[in-house]
């Protein structure tokens, strides 16, 4: 049977999120320090360690068939490769800085300017789209450098939390796109592969079902049962279960992590005492 060949990033920001995801799906890797490849101990797939940078040539290649990558790597280099789920981690999005002191209004200010960057092509459609003509500039890294040291007029690179931006005396001035990691798969993936793929997606889905909710326990008085119930709809309905102190009763259902604290603080207003919440490892619709 052949097997799945999976690209991950060999090191760097979305390494260790992508071997927990691969854990958390149930696929096991031997992972020497320096190997390059591994084979899962129970599930037909290899894993191969590349830069991120370099993976959507080998998508595209059908060197290997799918890959955890930054979603603004494939948009910079792989436009055509499909997406086939969105990872929810290394959320950050692609922006346009200029120095602080600038007085930025519109787009049309980087009109002639040069612009130091390491996504030339993504860069490139957005000037292209809105009808302004600069100068790139492309580098590989610490791109926020360039204005300072006389290299560029303004920048366009990854921001997360903008510390890196503020550090350098710059300000984000246009949001080009917003990146998570995702799974993303070769345009010549064979039939065969497909299907193995397509367990892949579901344990992944609902391992990431499981990350956005929070499983909940706590015990109510009986007269209270209805108002409780109604905060807390679970994935049916909540389980309710009598208490073996009379009038009393333990109530069981999932919620949102979006939304937790403010269910607590509802619960607790309607005489919910007791209550727990738990983590959940995978969850199955
Ligand atoms: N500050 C950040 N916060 C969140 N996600 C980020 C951040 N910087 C980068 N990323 C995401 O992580 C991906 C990998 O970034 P990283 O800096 O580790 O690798 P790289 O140097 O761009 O790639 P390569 O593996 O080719 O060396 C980026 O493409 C982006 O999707
Ligand atoms: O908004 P922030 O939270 O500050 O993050 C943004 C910074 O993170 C990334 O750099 P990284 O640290 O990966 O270094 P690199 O340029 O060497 O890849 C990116 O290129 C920015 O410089
Ligand atoms: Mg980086």
């Amino acid at each position: 049977m052949s097997k799945l060949r999976i690209a991950v990033q060999k090191s760097g920001r979305l390494n260790e999120d992508s071997m927990k995801i691969l854990k958390d799906i149930g696929i096991s890797i031997d992972n020497g320090k320096d190997q390059l490849k591994a084979s899962a101990r129970n599930f037909p797939v290899e894993v191969f360690y590349l830069r991120n940078g370099d993976i959507p040539q080998y998508l595209k290649d059908g060197v290997v068939d799918v890959a955890i990558i930054g979603e603004n790597v494939l948009i910079e280099k792989g436009k055509d490769i499909r997406v086939a789920e969105k990872l929810g981690f290394s959320a950050c999005r692609v922006c346009i800085a200029v120095p602080k002191s600038h007085n930025y209004n519109t787009i049309k200010d980087l009109e002639g300017k040069r612009i130091a960057t390491s996504y030339p092509n993504t860069v490139q459609d957005y000037l292209d789209k809105n009808g302004v003509k600069s100068n790139l500039h492309i580098i590989n890294g610490s791109v926020e450098i360039a204005p300072n040291i006389g290299l560029a007029d303004a920048i366009c690179d990854i921001v997360s939390s903008g510390s890196t931006l503020f550090k350098n005396n710059l300000k984000e001035v246009e949001t080009i796109l917003k990146s998570e990691a995702v799974l993303a798969v070769s345009p010549v993936l064979s039939k065969e592969k497909e299907a193995i793929l397509s367990k892949i997606q579901f344990r992944i889905q609902s391992v990431l079902k499981g990350r956005q909710s929070k499983y909940i326990l706590l015990n109510a008085p009986n007269d209270k049962l209805q108002d409780i119930i109604n905060v807390l709809p679970g994935m049916k309905s909540p389980t309710v279960l009598p208490l073996a102190e009379e009038g009393w009763s333990s109530v069981h259902s999932v919620i949102s992590k979006n939304e937790f604290w403010d269910v607590i603080d509802e619960l607790k207003n309607n005489g919910a005492q007791g209550i727990l919440v738990c983590p959940i490892e995978k969850m199955v619709l």
